[in-house]
């Protein structure tokens, strides 16, 4: 589903990946785990579209996404990847239901289509008593859930997190993490986590440890 190949990238002079290959099958849950500064968040912004290495080649779904143009990549992301961050980046001025239709009206879906599913993830998620909460009336997890469902909602084949549980007390980065197992099981979604959660890193199908810009083993 994604293979990324001889993936270069430097900032300021510094080698920060130094020929990475890394793919992802679809279905599989793959974490990327290794110390800080190792390269992992750039390496996930690079098969994430967010940014381009300057050497090496991304292909996701038969798509080369290092040959295309910054317009076409805007759109490619939007259908095919999801993202989830630490912090969850809600709109704090939108509802539940509005943050998670923002990025299926990106995609140009009407309304009705985009409620829809979004109301479906909500329920999916556990969270339909609170599809019109705003950010601030919402706890940390349920923040957390309604950022998943945000990257859920065009159906994307792979969703990208880093560090998603970073900022959860364990109990709710415990049912984070069941319920990214739960939609692997269920969907057959795919997912590429960095993560320093020593439980996710073990509950994924694949782990691999990045160490000084390389991968060190799958
Ligand atoms: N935009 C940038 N400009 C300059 N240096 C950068 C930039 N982004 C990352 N770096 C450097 O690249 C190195 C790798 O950063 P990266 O965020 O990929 O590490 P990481 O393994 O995800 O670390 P952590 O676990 O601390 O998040 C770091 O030394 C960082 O300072």
């Amino acid at each position: 589903m994604l293979q990324a190949t001889d993936i270069h990238k430097s900032y300021r002079e510094l080698e920060i990946l130094k020929g990475v290959d890394f793919g992802v099958n679809k279905g599989e849950i793959v974490t990327i785990v290794g110390a800080s500064g190792a390269g992992k968040s750039t390496l996930l912004h690079i098969v994430g579209t967010l940014d381009r290495a300057d050497r090496g080649e991304v292909i996701i779904n038969n798509v080369n996404v290092s040959k295309l143009s910054q317009s076409n990549l805007s759109t490619f992301r939007n259908q095919h990847i999801g993202f989830i961050f630490q912090f969850h980046h809600l709109l704090p001025e939108f509802t539940a239901l509005e943050n998670i239709c923002i990025p299926a009206f990106i995609g140009r879906k009407s309304k009705k289509e985009a409620e829809l599913r979004a109301t479906e993830l909500l329920a999916m998620l556990g969270l339909e008593h609170r599809a019109s909460h705003k950010p601030n009336e919402l706890s940390g997890g349920e923040q957390q859930r309604v950022a998943v469902a945000r990257a859920l909602v065009n159906n994307p084949s792979i969703v990208l997190a880093d560090e998603p549980s970073g900022n959860l007390d364990s109990q709710n980065a415990q049912s984070l993490h069941s319920l990214f197992r739960d939609l692997r099981d269920k969907f057959s979604q795919t997912f590429i986590i960095v993560t320093h959660n020593e439980e996710l890193a073990e509950m994924a199908d694949r782990k691999v440890t990045m160490k000084d810009g390389q991968i060190l083993e799958s």
